[in-house]
Order: C-alpha cells, then sequence, then structure tokens
C-alpha cells in the first residue's frame, strides 16, 4: 500500500450494492477492505481485484473487535467507512426468534457503533476521513411490516447525526437513504409492481445511483450530519 493510497472499509461487501462499491472504490485506486459475513465468493473475486477480505458475523461483537483489529493491521489510515451491512428481517421472522430480533439491532446499531468509535483515530489520520451509513427512507415513516428492522435504521440515523458532531471538524459522517434500488430475488412480480406503481419514477434506482450519492457525500468537504434520499421519490408516498 502506498502512503497516499486511500482506503476503504465496505461492510457486507460480498453481494449486490456493498460488492458494487467495493468494485467502484478499487477502480478508483482504493485499498479495499472488504467486509463479509456468508457471501465468500464475492469476495473471492474482490480479492482478485486488489481487496483484502475480512469474515466477521456482526452480531457478534468478539467478532466485530476482531474485525477492527484486522482493520488496524491493514492499515495506518481510513478515509472512508461505508456502514452497509443489514439483516432485513420482517415482523414474522423477528417474532418467531428472539435471537433475529437481537441480530437486527447488533447488525445495525451495534457494530456501526463499535466500528465507527474504535476506528476514529485511523478517519483523523486520513486528513479527510469520511463516514457513511446506509439506512432507509422509512426511519422517518416506519413500515408496520418491519417495525425492528426501521427502528434500527432509525438508530443508525441518529449515530449520524450524534457522530456527525461528535467527530467534526475531522471526520464528517452522513447517510444515505436508499428506496427500491434493487428488489430481493423472493420480491414476485406483484410485489415489484405494487412499489413501483408507488414510487413516482417508475423504476427500480439499481446500484449506480447509490454510488454516485457515495461519491458525493465522501467528497463534498461542507457536508455533514446530512442524508441523501435515493428513493425515485418514493419517500413522498409513504
Ligand atoms: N435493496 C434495496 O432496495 C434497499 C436497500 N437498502 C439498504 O441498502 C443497503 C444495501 O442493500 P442490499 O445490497 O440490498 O443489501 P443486502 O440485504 O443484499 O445485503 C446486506 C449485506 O449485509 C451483510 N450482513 C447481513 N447480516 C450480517 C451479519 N450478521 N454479519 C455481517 N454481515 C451481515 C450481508 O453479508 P453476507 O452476504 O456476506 O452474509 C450482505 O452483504 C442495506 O443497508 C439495505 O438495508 C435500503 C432500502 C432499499
Ligand atoms: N438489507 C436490505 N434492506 C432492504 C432491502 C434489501 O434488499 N436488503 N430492500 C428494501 C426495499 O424495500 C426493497 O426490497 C423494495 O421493496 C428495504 N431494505
Amino acid at each position: 500500500m502506498s502512503l497516499e493510497q486511500p482506503v476503504a472499509l465496505i461492510t457486507g461487501a460480498g453481494r449486490r450494492f456493498g460488492f458494487a462499491l467495493a468494485q467502484q472504490l478499487l477502480a478508483e485506486g482504493y485499498l479495499v477492505l472488504a467486509h463479509y459475513n456468508s457471501s465468500k465468493a464475492g469476495i473471492v473475486e474482490l480479492e482478485q481485484q486488489g481487496a483484502i477480505g475480512i469474515r466477521a458475523d456482526l452480531t457478534d461483537s468478539t467478532a466485530v473487535t476482531n474485525l477492527i483489529d484486522e482493520v488496524q493491521r491493514c492499515t495506518k489510515r481510513l478515509d472512508l467507512l461505508v456502514n452497509n451491512a443489514s439483516c432485513f428481517f420482517n415482523n414474522a421472522t423477528v417474532d418467531a426468534d428472539p435471537a433475529a430480533l437481537a441480530a437486527v439491532f447488533q447488525v445495525h446499531v451495534q457494530a456501526p457503533y463499535q466500528l465507527i468509535t474504535a476506528l476514529t483515530p485511523l478517519l483523523q489520520a486520513s486528513g479527510q476521513g469520511s463516514v457513511i451509513n446506509i439506512t432507509d427512507i422509512y426511519t422517518e415513516s416506519p413500515s408496520t411490516d418491519y417495525l425492528a428492522y426501521c427502528a434500527a435504521k432509525a438508530g443508525l440515523a441518529n449515530l449520524t447525526q450524534g457522530f456527525a458532531k461528535a467527530l467534526a471538524p475531522q471526520v464528517r459522517v452522513n447517510g444515505i437513504q436508499p428506496g427500491p434500488i434493487l428488489f430481493l430475488p423472493e420480491h414476485d412480480g406483484e410485489h415489484r409492481q405494487k412499489v413501483l406503481a408507488e414510487t413516482p419514477l417508475h423504476v427500480e434506482g439499481g446500484l449506480e445511483p447509490m454510488v454516485q450519492a457515495v461519491r458525493f457525500l465522501r467528497d463534498n468537504p461542507f457536508v455533514t450530519g446530512e442524508f441523501i434520499k435515493v428513493d425515485g421519490g418514493r419517500a413522498l408516498m409513504i
């Protein structure tokens, strides 16, 4: 790693948005620390492009500590931390399993808190340290089908504002509130049509608009404690 090479840690980098963002940052010359839990195949692909894969189950605080230790072994600076990892559990899932309920808050609140707190010295050493937390449009108007998930994402949104105040001026902290950027394979046509009918731009956003929002928040030196909605206008309708 050269002295000037920027370094990014992305959680949940093994698939979908986290994977796409990792590839973009690799292409921009970053040393990417690609965190994952189960998506090893994506990490192998990123490692072939120069990333360093680090596994940690973010429901396990000891695993998070080990992740932090590994990051500190890999680098003396951190230019960008993206808290992307997320477990999208609905009410039925968390009602059936107390561990799933706990996981929603461990992954979305506890682990980001641990990571931001412990990695602040590396973010300060960057001279342009930036944290971007991926929340959700439903933090302000919760979905009744995902009560715990929305509460946890609201907690991450609050951490975003709190750390923005606490870490200024050395480190900026912002959030992105996605809408329907990428459906899950299990989302059937009826669900997709319903969601897009309720979305003013009537299309699934895709991952590039999210990457563009990361670049804006990363590069704008006078924005902190702020959120960008990348949702096709869906937040207007909920
Ligand atoms: N897709 C969409 O339309 C929307 C997405 N968002 C948010 O945008 C972000 C990216 O979305 P998307 O790519 O669809 O997310 P996914 O649900 O596809 O991926 C989530 C990532 O989180 C990781 N993860 C989940 N649980 C754990 C855990 N216990 N320990 C460690 N890592 C874990 C997964 O790792 P692994 O695969 O290695 O297990 C995975 O890489 C998320 O924060 C999501 O909440 C918000 C609104 C809409
Ligand atoms: N971790 C995730 N969180 C969310 C997802 C997802 O796929 N993974 N998707 C949504 C959207 O509601 C989307 O599925 C459109 O219905 C919210 N959060």
